[in-house]
């Protein structure tokens, strides 16, 4: 009786414990932040391999009476694998960068800063405050409960919006190039790509420069391509996928349908298909997106996946399972298709007519 009671006591304490870190959690976001603001990224691999605490904050514009919060910055950050902290023998402290915080270094080839930025914009990250009220209401987006608008007319009216978004995508896209590196079998017979939502281009800048001799068209919304330039085998074209989309022997998706509810995707593949349909089966939709593997994902690979699931809530899209990619292509009247997982937590779909 005794011994039970002390276990019952103790499995509450560690659900005690197990919530305060769920409350706490969007400290993880804001410390992320936080160090992106100061610059220590840059700090540190300007310094070289690592850097000791008074030599970061000699580099940093906190005044005396708040310097003894950065040590606590870092040994929270380092606690969750943003950095790495040393101790010599003497107690000192020095940091220096992981993996992740090499994607935040501005010089890098693959700086996800804006990405940083991007997410955690204060009204942005408000909106997921009104889940609840939106969930019970009539009210078909989180967006419009939250801020009155949707997310895209949001980021069409609000120039700052416009380029925090689109700074944003493009620094994610930059990472394309890790993968296409290994994977040029995908572009193959291929003589033309349309990058369908496109963005301001990152992507097929990559393509075009890798493979001179296949074509690339970015087709994003008339207000995202307004002035961009192309170049020999580059070019901009405006208008509306749920429209028509540009022929091209191959379409790209590259994070699209996880914005959308299935019966969008379903118009937006129907579009893709006729787009590609000159070059009977040997035209192609390349997709990237994430693919929820939930027998296989490991607890860190899921916490990304899922997160990203709610997180698509705000504009009603959503992460999918491998079954609920199938039932889309075969839906939109495609035959075949195949997985690669070559991005991260996402992969690459190619679908076939
Ligand atoms: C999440 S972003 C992805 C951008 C880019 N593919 C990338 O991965 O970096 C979605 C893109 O779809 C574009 N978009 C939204 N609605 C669209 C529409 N109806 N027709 C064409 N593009 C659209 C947006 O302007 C935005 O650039
Ligand atoms: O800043 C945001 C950006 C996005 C967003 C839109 C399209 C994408 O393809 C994507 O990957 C992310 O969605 C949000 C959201 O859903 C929220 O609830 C709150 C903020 C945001």
């Amino acid at each position: 009786m005794g011994s039970r009671y002390v276990q019952k006591a103790n499995d509450l304490f560690e659900g005690q414990t197990l919530l305060y870190a769920q409350i706490f959690g969007y400290l993880k976001t804001v410390c992320l932040k936080w160090a992106v603001q100061l610059g220590i990224p840059d700090i540190i691999k300007n310094h070289g391999e690592s850097i000791t605490l008074p030599e970061l904050l000699s580099k940093l514009k906190v005044p005396p009476s708040k310097t003894s919060c950065v040590p606590r910055l870092m040994r929270f950050l380092a606690h969750n694998r943003i950095f790495d902290i040393h101790v010599n023998q003497k107690g000192h402290l020095s940091y220096s960068l992981t993996p992740a915080s090499e994607l935040l270094v501005s010089s890098s080839d693959h700086c996800l800063s804006p990405v940083v930025t991007m997410f955690t914009n204060q009204v942005l990250m408000g909106v997921n405050h009104h889940l609840g009220e939106w969930v019970c209401g009539e009210v078909p987006t989180l967006f419009e409960v939250a801020l009155g608008t949707s997310f895209w007319e949001l980021v069409k009216d609000k120039p700052s919006y416009m380029n925090l978004f689109n700074e944003g995508m493009a620094s994610d896209s930059k990472m394309v190039d890790l993968a296409l590196k290994n994977y040029s079998s995908i572009f193959e017979g291929i003589d033309s790509i349309v990058d369908v939502g496109g963005g301001t281009g990152t992507t097929a800048k990559i393509m075009s420069a890798k493979f001179s001799n296949l074509k690339c068209i970015v087709f994003d919304l008339p207000h995202v391509v307004a002035n961009l330039l192309g170049s020999d085998n580059l070019s901009y074209v405006g208008g509306d996928m749920f429209i028509s989309i540009p022929k091209a022997d191959a379409v790209l998706l590259k994070w699209i349908l996880h914005d959308w509810t299935d019966e969008k995707c379903i118009e937006i593949l129907e579009k893709c298909k006729y787009s590609v349909s000159s070059k009977e089966s040997k035209g192609k939709v390349i997709i990237i997106d994430t693919v929820i593997i939930e027998k296989e994902d490991d607890q860190y690979m899921a916490d990304t996946k899922l997160s990203m699931d709610i997180f698509m809530l705000g504009l009603k899209g959503k992460e999918r399972t491998e079954k609920e990619w199938k039932q889309l292509f075969i839906e939109a009247g495609f035959k075949h298709y195949k997985i690669f997982p070559i991005f991260g937590f996402r992969s690459l779909i190619e679908v076939y007519p």
